[in-house]
């Protein structure tokens, strides 16, 4: 039984089956965390900049909240675990609790994929997700629901973000396994290459078929046979949400932390 992976253990943390363990784990958190949100309609009003007035702010209702949330959790060290990244950097906060000493356990790097995520979590998970033809007042905006909506996308982009970033994690794994092979291909800054020597074509199926049975599976209460045979959450948004933007983003970020991982060392 592979165990969960503990981030004061570099041993634990830089073992992939580990890892893999707790990227599975991560896929139950965010269908849950979807299928919260897809309960109300898109209300794209709230990703609007202007849309909805914010005193003192000129962000959209949706990044407002999440930037204000991210606020608070800076000051009780959200960001100092190496396993979660801002969407505002300058969200960042004075600690009101002591600081956290983590073992070092990723090599420096700058690597933040959050703008890209967030870009695509508006422009297409959400809309695909939304939309579900057999429910049509899904489709119309509802006001009522604006700070919900807002607040459910602060758990389905954190999710989603700890996801994609868990890529460093796997990378230094890989690296580790792997250091001449990968030390050639970085100083040939050959971003093709370490994507084809990072790529595992029977682990991203395997991901693909396991979201969509948790997809129809999670999205049916037992206790209800679904009248229209719509689960909560639609299957297909789920599955596209994977194939199209978390396992390519998780990708793009193993590849840009190797390409900086030989940074300070005898390597460079
Ligand atoms: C995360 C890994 O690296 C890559 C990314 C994957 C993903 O995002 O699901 C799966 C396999 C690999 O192509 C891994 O090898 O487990």
């Amino acid at each position: 039984m592979d165990s969960a992976l503990d981030l004061s253990d570099p041993s634990s943390a830089l073992d992939l089956n580990n890892i893999r363990f707790q990227l599975i784990r991560l896929e139950d958190t965010v269908l849950f965390h979807l299928i919260e949100r897809v309960q109300f309609p898109l209300n794209s009003t709230i990703y609007k900049k202007g849309a909805i007035p914010i005193p003192h702010s000129k962000l959209s209702f949706s990044d407002w909240v999440l930037r204000e949330t991210e606020v608070v959790q800076s000051k009780i060290r959200r960001y100092q675990s190496p396993d979660e990244y801002p969407f505002f950097q300058d969200a960042i906060s004075e600690l009101i609790l002591p600081p956290l000493k983590y073992p070092k356990i990723l090599w420096d790097n700058d690597v933040n994929l959050n703008d890209e995520l967030r870009r695509r979590y508006v422009q297409e998970i959400l809309p695909a997700a939304c939309a579900e033809p057999s429910r049509p007042e899904r489709a119309q905006e509802a006001q009522e629901n604006y700070g919900s909506s807002a607040t459910a996308d602060v758990a389905c982009l954190q999710s989603l973000s700890r996801r994609i970033h868990f890529g460093k994690f796997v990378a230094e794994s890989k690296f580790q396994q792997e250091t001449e092979r990968f030390v050639k291909l970085i100083k040939a800054e050959d971003r093709a290459g370490i994507d084809e020597a990072i790529t595992n074509q029977k682990v991203e199926e395997q991901v693909l078929e396991r979201l969509r049975k948790k997809a129809l599976t999670y999205g049916v209460d037992p206790a209800f046979n679904s009248m229209d045979g719509a689960g909560k959450v639609n299957v297909q948004a789920v599955v596209d949400m994977y194939k199209n933007v978390v396992i390519p983003l998780t990708k793009v970020i193993e590849v840009e932390y190797l390409m900086q991982r030989l940074k300070g060392t005898k390597w460079e």
